[in-house]
């Protein structure tokens, strides 16, 4: 499992580029038969990946978490981004399709992930942060997460919002999870783009044709910086640190995030005319 520290806002603002993929660029993740982990110390949350190719694979635990099992003290939020699969919590199968949403809850000692075809594999993506209290294990498909759609074809911004893991849906210790969806001729995320000092926040891009990128922008909304992103790569963003993006194509991608509170409109919005 790969640590990696906080950044502050005045070192950032002195990175080139390698530096800045070294500390935010997630590019490593979705190898087969491996499930891979980064522990951010923003909020302490895990972002990481699974894909049971040839066999199921199982959650295990590391020496530096001090647990006898990864949920111990943990909670995570599975979006599964590739074929049909299933995950085993302690005994319970889900099946979970693209784009669908499991929940399990601390205290669940053994989660297994499998796929239902090889040739096809499921692609689940994790994202886990520490939990005091146990929520039951619950999934949401895409149709359950009441989707919004915001933006307009005008400002190449329009989307669908599937929201999964917040104040309204699936409960949670401090997990918020969900994925937006672009439609075909819009390029830009989170514009105009906020910042939420509360919450870290996590990008997951996916989606993303071969050939095309995501011009993915970070740091304080007057001293931005970006980072070419392709497809299932994903992003670090800290709290004080805008989250937006722009491709060269229609995208998708995942969005979740620890810290103060589960509201997913607490946001202090930044005016596209402030930024730098
Ligand atoms: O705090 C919320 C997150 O940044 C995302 O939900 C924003 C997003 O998906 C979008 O506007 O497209
Ligand atoms: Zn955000």
């Amino acid at each position: 499992m790969e640590i990696r520290f906080e950044s502050s806002r005045k070192e950032v603002s002195q990175m080139n580029t390698e530096t800045l993929r070294e500390n935010f660029l997630i590019d490593t993740i979705f190898e087969n038969d491996k499930i891979s982990w980064v522990y951010s110390h923003y909020d302490r949350v895990m972002i990481g990946s699974a894909v049971p190719a040839t066999a199921p694979l199982t959650l295990e635990t590391f020496d530096s978490l001090k647990s006898n099992y990864f949920l111990e003290r943990r909670e995570i939020g599975i979006i599964n981004i590739g074929g049909d699969g299933k995950v085993i919590a302690d005994g319970e199968e889900i099946a979970i399709n693209k784009m669908g949403c499991i929940y399990v809850g601390k205290g669940t000692q053994k989660v297994t992930f499998s796929s239902d075809d090889s040739s096809n594999p499921a692609a689940f993506y994790l994202l886990s942060s520490p939990a005091h209290h146990t929520y039951p294990t619950r999934l949401f498909t895409k149709e359950d997460a009441t989707p919004i759609t915001i933006g307009s074809m005008e400002t190449s911004n329009h989307r669908t919002i599937y929201k999964y893991i917040h104040l309204d849906g699936i409960q949670s210790c401090q997990l918020v999870m969900g994925l937006t969806v672009l439609k075909t001729g819009s390029v830009w995320n989170t514009m105009p783009s906020h910042v939420h000092d509360r919450r870290m926040e996590a990008y997951l891009y996916f989606d993303v044709p071969a050939s095309q990128r995501v011009l993915h922008l970070m740091g304080e909304p007057s001293e931005t910086r970006h980072l070419w992103i392709s497809d299932r790569q994903a992003i670090i963003s800290p709290p004080w640190s805008i989250h937006s993006g722009c491709g060269t194509s229609n995208y998708s991608f995942i969005w979740g995030m620890a810290g103060e509170n589960k509201d997913y409109t607490d946001m202090d919005a930044v005016a596209i005319s402030d930024l730098k």
